[in-house]
Order: C-alpha cells, then structure tokens, then sequence
C-alpha cells in the first residue's frame, strides 16, 4: 500500500484528480470502479472543473458504482443512481449508457445481483475508488463480510445507518438493507484507491493499513492487493 497524508483536503484532491486526469488521458477507454459517499464528492468536483477545461474526456470512459441503496423511490435525492448523476455523470461527457449502478428496486433484487455480477464478470475495473466506513466497511461489504463475497444484499449496520442519516430528514427514512459489489469484486481491479479524511475514519484507517487482515475490518483486506494507494488528509491519519 502506498499511504499519501496531505495537510489539506484541497490538496488532497487536487493531487488524486490530476492522477485520474493523467490515467484517463493515457486510457481514454477504461473502465472505473466509482463510489458514494461524501468522501468522493471533492474529487468529482475536481474532474468537472477538469473536463470543463478540456483537460479530460469521459466519452469511452465506463463506470461500475460500488452499490445502491435497497427500497429508496425512484426519485429519491439519496440512491446512489441519482447522486451520480447528480454529482459527475450530468456534468461531464460520459456516456449514460456505460454507467452502471446496482438496480435497488426492492422488488426483483435477485434478479439485480444476478445482473449486476454478469456485467462485472464481462469487466475489468481498471481503477477503483474507494471510501470506508467509519466501520471499516467498503461498498456495503459490512464487517463479517467474506472476502470471497460476490454481489449480494446486505442487511446495514446500526452505525452505517446512523452515519448516514445525516444525508435524510431521519434515520427512520435509512433504508436497513443496500445491494454492494462483493470484496472479491473489489479485488479483482487492476488498482485501487482510498480517500479518507476526517477523525471519524481514523480507527479505521488505522485497521485498514496497519491492523489485523480480518473479515471484522472489511478494509483491511486491502492490504492483500497488489496496487491500492491511499489518500489521506492528517486527521484520517492520525492514528498511524
Ligand atoms: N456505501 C457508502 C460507502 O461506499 C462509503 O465509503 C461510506 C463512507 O461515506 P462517507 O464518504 O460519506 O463518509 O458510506 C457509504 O456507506
């Protein structure tokens, strides 16, 4: 693992936007492993100011996002499927044709895992981002997940839940379940980086890069991985 500790967030993002604009410019047709969260946010702000500039082209760019919310209507501001849209996808020139996002429709959520795996299996996730959970979670993949895990729906934890009530009117409004790429999916990308900032991430953080390998610490199975990279500012390092 690589650890990067920048002393400010705008630095932190400037410099994992400029890599993602560099990457893209060398591969204008790979394939990116996206996710949510607020952590992302900066840096998709960043590769709009970038396209904007005509420094990048999303036009042969395809995206996998790591996961979906289970239950949410359609037009909630909150599934992961209109957050992309509304934070990357509608600002650049990607194509939404090659933007996948895990169909959270409660209703035929067998079917959307099946779907959804049979696309990855056809993928190769050329770079994935990440973020974690103060958990340590990664996607939803929640602590005790098996690090062999595919697709599959998960029930939330309390804290996941809690974490992110901040984003809806009240925790009743979280939804209790979310459908997520598995570790193994995850692993299976070329590359991998982590962004983490913030207090709130630093046990986690300590555990990903330094602690046990342990389906209890889902991120920690990253230290496995041939190429991950982490992004943080001093705040989410703090414990190191
Ligand atoms: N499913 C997402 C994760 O992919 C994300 O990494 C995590 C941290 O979110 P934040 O970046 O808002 O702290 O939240 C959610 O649970």
């Amino acid at each position: 693992m690589e650890i990067k500790v920048f002393d400010s967030k705008a630095a932190l993002y400037e410099s994992v936007a400029n890599y993602y604009v560099e990457r893209i410019n060398a591969n204008p047709n790979m394939t990116l492993g996206l996710a949510t969260g607020t952590t992302p946010i900066a840096l998709y702000q960043n590769l709009i100011e970038a396209y904007k500039n005509g420094k990048v082209s999303f036009k042969n760019v395809k995206s996998f996002n790591l996961d979906e919310y289970i239950g949410l209507p359609k037009d909630h501001k909150e599934t992961y499927f209109n957050f992309m849209r509304a934070q990357l996808f509608n600002h650049i020139d990607i194509d939404l044709n090659n933007c996948h996002v895990p169909n959270g429709d409660a209703s035929m959520i067998e079917a959307s895992i099946k779907a959804y795996q049979d696309m990855l299996d056809n993928a190769k996730i050329d770079i994935q981002l990440l973020g974690i959970g103060s958990n340590g979670h990664i996607g939803f993949n929640e602590p005790g997940t098996l690090f062999d895990s595919k697709t599959h729906k998960v029930v939330l934890k309390e804290q996941t839940r809690i974490d992110n009530s901040r984003l809806f009117n009240s925790i009743d409004e979280v939804p209790t379940h979310a459908i997520t790429m598995g570790i193994s999916d995850i692993m299976e990308a070329k590359e991998v980086i982590v962004i983490a900032t913030g207090k709130n991430k630093a046990d986690a953080v300590f555990g990903m890069i330094k602690g046990q390998i342990n389906e209890e610490l889902p991120a920690s199975v990253l230290q496995n991985h041939a190429k991950v990279t982490v992004y943080l500012d001093t705040d989410a390092a703090s414990k190191l």
